[in-house]
């Protein structure tokens, strides 16, 4: 059962002006702490401070214009995946000098996009892609700054589908053949090495695995360095896990120290990419109650959020914590199923937990500020939903409910 005043991390129903954001800028709709995020900021701020690190924040956790211009007012930099993300820290005001750009798929667009913007380094994650950025850098006459993805081959422990460093997974160059691959992007003309960089896997409870696929590179670094190729800085990547449910995240501090102890006196840049660390607990999904649906051995509360809204619980199998925003006095608790609208069995937010909620009334999914909103949709042509940054007494709209006249314009205008 979930105990009031409920807290996760960050958030307690309590810090967030729910009830108003609700009657404000209606449901479903993702709201925001400003003062979690500048907390989780901190956070990683202090903890590597003797580093003096660049944070580059993975924009796919969330991609929020405020959010991002948040944490850039902030000082990070920013990991992007594709030319919509640089567009966005871009449009957010970004130093483009702090952009990282990873992903295993880079088209020639984006990556003149982001020459052209003059970001920090591309992550490059093939000899292909190697190849094709030397000659979009040489056409452009530019030298494109280049880190390689190096593929550790250590098991991050965590969810199948996000884990990312292990051989059979398709992220990164192959431990083995990375140092061959180096020797090849030295020699091409318009590129230049500045880095290396490995990500395992997200949501990581342990930090050890990090710190193993630190020591990997570390003896790689050591290789290149014998053999004339000298690096600027070390991209040890994200994947700090977060707590959803009974998970105890790494130690920050602990997992700085080691890092710490590992850079020293080497006169590497550190650079890492956190996302959900950042965000996750920082955010909730505010929703209403549109049915109890109540049955022989099974209830279901029908909720105006679905999975086109949070895909995480039916992706992954995800645990968001699920608590009602007010407490009704003599409500009994029952236990349900949280759903949603969807024409799906997977649709569901939560499981079998006990909750004392009536129709109308108003609950909070938590730990829903990582991979919540960006990883939404329009399934069952449902308008994507708002989102509100909260900040102490304010509650400031920053997107808009999508309206059903946004959602069918593009297609609208073709109709034959
Ligand atoms: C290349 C890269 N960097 C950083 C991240 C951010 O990871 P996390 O949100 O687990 O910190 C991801 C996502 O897992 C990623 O793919
Ligand atoms: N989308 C995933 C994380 C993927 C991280 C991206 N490499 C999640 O919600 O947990």
């Amino acid at each position: 059962m979930n105990h009031f005043p409920f807290r996760n991390d960050a958030l307690q129903v309590e810090d967030l002006p729910l009830t108003e954001v609700a009657a404000r800028f209606g449901t479903p709709c993702y709201v925001y702490s400003r003062a979690a995020l500048t907390g989780a900021f901190a956070a990683y701020r202090d903890a590597f401070a003797g580093l003096d690190p660049l944070i580059c924040y993975a924009v796919k956790a969330n991609a929020n214009l405020s959010i991002l211009q948040l944490f850039a007012s902030l000082g990070a930099g920013f990991d992007i995946v594709s030319g919509g993300e640089l567009a966005r820290v871009l449009a957010a005001g970004a130093d483009a000098g702090k952009v990282v750009f990873s992903g295993v798929g880079k088209s020639e667009a984006e990556m003149e996009m982001a020459l052209q913007a003059g970001i920090h380094c591309f992550n490059v994650e093939s000899v292909n892609e190697l190849i094709r950025l030397n000659a979009v850098a040489g056409r452009l006459g530019k030298r494109a700054p280049v880190s390689l993805r190096v593929n550790p081959d250590v098991d991050a422990q965590t969810h199948p589908y996000i884990s990312t460093g292990l051989k059979g997974n398709k992220f990164g160059i192959a431990y083995d053949i990375a140092f061959d691959v180096y020797r090849e992007a030295a020699a091409l003309p318009n590129l230049r090495v500045t880095g290396i960089d490995c990500h395992i896997g997200s949501q990581l409870t342990d930090a050890a695995p990090l710190v193993e696929a630190l020591d990997r590179l570390l003896l790689l670094i050591d290789r290149l360095q014998a053999a004339g190729i000298a690096l600027e800085h070390v991209d040890i990547g994200g994947g700090l896990g977060i707590r959803y449910h009974d998970e105890t995240p790494p130690d920050l501090s602990a997992y700085a120290r080691a890092v710490a102890e590992r850079l020293a006196g080497r006169g590497l840049r550190l650079v890492m990419e956190p996302g959900r660390s950042l965000v996750g607990n920082a955010g909730v999904l505010l929703t209403r109650v549109e049915y109890m649906k109540l049955g022989e051995g099974k209830n279901f509360a029908v909720v105006d959020a679905a999975m086109n809204d949070l895909l995480r619980p039916s992706l992954y199998s995800a645990y968001h914590a699920i608590v009602p925003v007010t407490r009704v006095a003599g409500l009994p608790a029952l236990t349900c199923d949280v759903v949603g609208p969807i024409c799906e069995s997977s649709d569901f937010l939560g499981k079998d937990r006990e909750l004392a909620v009536a129709e109308g009334g108003l609950l909070a999914v938590f730990s829903a500020g990582a991979y919540g909103s960006t990883m939404s949709s329009n399934y069952n042509t449902r308008p994507r939903a708002a989102e509100v940054l909260v900040d102490g007494a304010d509650a400031r709209l920053i997107r808009r409910r999508e309206t059903l006249d946004e959602l069918l314009a593009n297609e609208r205008e073709l109709l034959a």
